[in-house]
């Protein structure tokens, strides 16, 4: 078992989602996940006490979480010891023709940051229009009217979610498989089917 910390900024909730998505998978694996918003950190906290990080933002005029990018800069030394990966989650990443301007703003926050993951995951969000006051909700409307060409059937709220959940559990599986490889551990939970095999 390998502990795992998944620290998230997000707006309206999606990119919290997403993190709370990808430390199920990891429980679900066998190991231990604490997800955690950039906006909670307590100064005492020990990114040390975690064999390997997942730091996850989304994109609000084009800029990720301040809090994320403050957490990464300041813990870059310790992050460049560990398995981490990186998660995005945007709108751009929802339109076909926007994954340029996705990986464009990952480029932008691994320059300012100088940490240099060792996964990405790109993931569409959501528009939550009952999280929007009236101008964000008019202006997201029509961002989403211009860009968005496939838009999938509103929820009964009238939130319209793109992350697909599948790429999400894939993402998931796949750090943490990297992450076992590098700490030279095997999964705990394959471990016990062997045992029961
Ligand atoms: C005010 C606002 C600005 C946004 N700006 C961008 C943007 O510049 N580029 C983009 O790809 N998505 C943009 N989005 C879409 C968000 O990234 C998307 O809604 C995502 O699900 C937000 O995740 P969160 O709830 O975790 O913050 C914007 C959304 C809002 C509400």
């Amino acid at each position: 078992m390998s502990t795992f910390l998944v620290l998230y900024g997000t707006g309206e909730g999606q990119t919290e989602k997403v993190a709370t998505r990808i430390g199920d998978v990891l429980i679900d694996r066998g190991h231990e996940a604490t997800t955690v918003d950039a906006n909670e950190v307590s100064p005492n906290f020990a990114i040390d006490d975690f064999d390997a990080v997942l730091v996850g933002a989304s994109i609000h005029g084009g800029k990720h979480q301040p809090s994320v990018r403050e957490f990464v800069t300041a813990t870059r030394d310790s992050l460049a010891t560990k398995p981490t990966a990186f998660f995005q989650v945007s709108l751009s990443s929802a339109d076909e023709g926007g994954e340029a301007h996705a990986a464009g703003y990952v480029e932008e926050f691994i320059e300012a940051t100088d940490w240099h993951p060792d996964r990405i995951g790109l993931f569409g969000g959501a528009l939550r229009y009952t999280e929007y006051g009236f101008l964000k909700r008019l202006v997201m409307k029509q961002i989403a009217k211009r860009k968005v060409t496939e838009m999938p059937d509103a929820d009964s709220a009238g939130d319209i979610e793109f992350t697909d959940w599948d790429e999400v559990e894939a993402f998931a599986a796949d750090v943490a498989a990297f992450a076992e490889g590098r700490l030279g551990i095997t999964p705990p939970v394959a471990d016990d089917r062997a045992g029961l095999e």
